[in-house]
């Protein structure tokens, strides 16, 4: 037989992605495509369902074309998602219901106050590790029970279902046979308990969701069910699923306890293995489930950020002083400091460590001499402070020393903000060679499953780093930013 393939999925908040990786770990071939990122009323960002699968469905065909392989060169399939997005659709014709309400979706986010109001913070933390926020799925299930024409009665009836977004391209991909998720989407959705691994009874009465509706529970690591879409003219198993930023500590192999991933994509998302069990946070992070193997399950301590590189693309489209996100880098590199100005990006609130909904975000410092470099520079900085917040919750939940960060997504290109990185937090930054570490992480899972690869020290010997930034060690100067820092958030949180 020749060579064959591991096709792994990447179904991210702006572009679905889909890459064929070698036994290697390396990238034989890549397709992306945009799709439309709809907001029919402030604070709402929904996508269409049927665009999430005809765009995943076209760079798959686009991945196997470019890499000249069919379907038998393909060993499996693993599939990584943009978490908490909520997709609503009828069991018998698998339409969609509504619109997919996608993570940055705040409309529920006063029906979350009230949630805190009413003293469930401890009860829904307990459960699930995670903080009351619109961010999570269960709201917007809810929300569209409650707002869909008829939709609570059909469900009721047995006849809607729920899924992430991995959950619908698996029935997609199997043509509605198999309605599946997997431990770590299924700790994001604020109804699964991820002490008892199960569906919680108690948190679907609260929310007022049929237990009918919920997808089985898998490990991320077997084969759920096998391909039927023309797509292939072979049966290929489906065998890895990881929310995406669990998929990128596992592509990153942060396998022991302790190790420490950052992603700076659309937000920010830094994780920390925090081994066989769940840490309880006390500065705001979320504990939720990093991967289950076999029997094994392995928690991940979390620290969400809602605005990483989006700041970038808000630079270029919003304040129109770049023309492409690449371009932020050399406008930043022209000023050796940000010479005052601070940059908190709070567009759509604050999330960890402060989960403040309500807040917007700020510039201050602005002098004579401020030019759009300072701004530019000030922004990144702004990405760096915020995951600087971040690893310090961290430090203080863990009680571990952080000795070197491994960063991954499209805005961990940038050299300025990753040097900037380094300094602030005094800690070596390491950028792998494969950037695509949550594509790479949801091949690893299938791949595991199948037995192309034995096992994870196999897969471990594929990492390698591409570059490391070592701290400047100016400790006098940073400990200035960071107060400057320190007092910008504040003036934002008391506004
Ligand atoms: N060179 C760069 N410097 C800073 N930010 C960048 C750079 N290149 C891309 N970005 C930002 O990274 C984000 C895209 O990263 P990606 O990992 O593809 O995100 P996602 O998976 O969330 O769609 C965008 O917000 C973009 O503005
Ligand atoms: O699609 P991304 O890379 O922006 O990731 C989104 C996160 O999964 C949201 O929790």
């Amino acid at each position: 037989m020749s060579e064959q393939y591991i096709l792994s999925l990447d179904q991210g908040t702006s572009s679905s992605r889909a890459i064929v990786f070698d036994h290697d770990g390396e990238i034989k071939a890549v397709a992306q495509q945009e799709f439309r990122q709809i907001f029919p009323q402030p604070g709402w960002v929904e996508h269409h369902p049927q665009e999430i699968w005809t765009s995943q469905a076209s760079v798959i065909a686009g991945a196997i074309a470019s890499a000249g392989i069919n379907g038998l060169d393909i060993a499996a399939i693993g599939i990584t998602n943009q978490r908490e997005t909520t997709i609503v659709w009828d069991r018998e014709t698998g339409q969609p219901v509504y619109n997919a309400i996608v993570w940055q979706d705040r409309r529920t986010a006063s029906y979350c106050d009230a949630l805190k109001a009413e003293g469930k913070t401890e009860f829904i933390r307990e459960k699930t590790g995670l903080i009351i926020d619109a961010y999570f799925s269960a709201t917007k299930v809810k929300w569209i029970l409650d707002h869909v024409e008829g939709a609570r009665e059909k469900a009721e009836a047995g006849k809607l279902i729920f899924g992430t977004v991995d959950s619908w391209l698996v029935w997609k991909l199997t043509r509605g046979e198999v309605h599946i998720t997997d431990v770590t989407n299924a700790s994001r959705t604020m109804l699964y308990n991820i002490h008892r691994l199960a569906w919680d009874p108690e948190l679907l009465e609260l929310f007022g969701i049929p237990a009918a509706m919920l997808p089985e529970v898998k490990t991320s690591s077997e084969i759920y069910g096998h391909t039927k879409t023309t797509l292939f003219a072979h049966k290929i198993p489906i065998a890895g699923i990881a929310g995406d930023q669990q998929a990128a500590l596992f592509g990153q192999m942060c396998t022991e306890p302790g190790m420490v991933k950052n992603t700076y994509g659309t937000g920010c998302f830094l994780l920390m293995n925090s081994g066989d069990k769940p840490v309880v946070s006390k500065n705001n992070l979320l504990a939720t489930i990093a991967w289950k193997i076999g029997e094994e399950v392995t928690y991940a301590l979390e620290g969400s950020i809602f605005v990483g590189g989006a700041i970038v693309q808000w630079l270029r489209d919003g304040l129109g002083i770049i023309r492409s996100s690449g371009e932020v880098e050399t406008l930043a590199h022209s000023v050796p400091d940000a010479g005052g100005v601070y940059f908190v990006p709070a567009l759509t609130g604050l999330a960890a460590p402060y989960w403040n909904q309500d807040v917007r975000g700020a510039i201050s410092g602005i002098s004579r001499g401020t030019t759009a470099a300072h701004i530019a520079r000030a922004a990144l900085e702004g990405i760096a402070f915020q995951t600087m917040d971040v690893v310090n919750a961290m430090i203080r939940d863990a009680g571990i020393e952080l000795k070197e960060l491994r960063v991954d997504g499209g805005a961990a290109a940038n050299n300025v903000l990753m040097q900037f990185q380094a300094d602030i937090l005094n800690t070596t930054v390491i950028r792998p060679k494969i950037i695509e570490t949550t594509a790479l992480g949801a091949a690893y899972l299938a791949g595991l499953a199948v037995g192309y690869w034995s096992d994870i020290h196999e897969i471990r010997q594929h990492w390698h780093k591409e570059k490391e930034f070592i701290p400047s060690g100016e400790q006098q100067k940073m400990e200035e930013l960071k107060e400057g820092w320190r007092d910008a958030v504040d003036r934002v949180l008391e506004r």
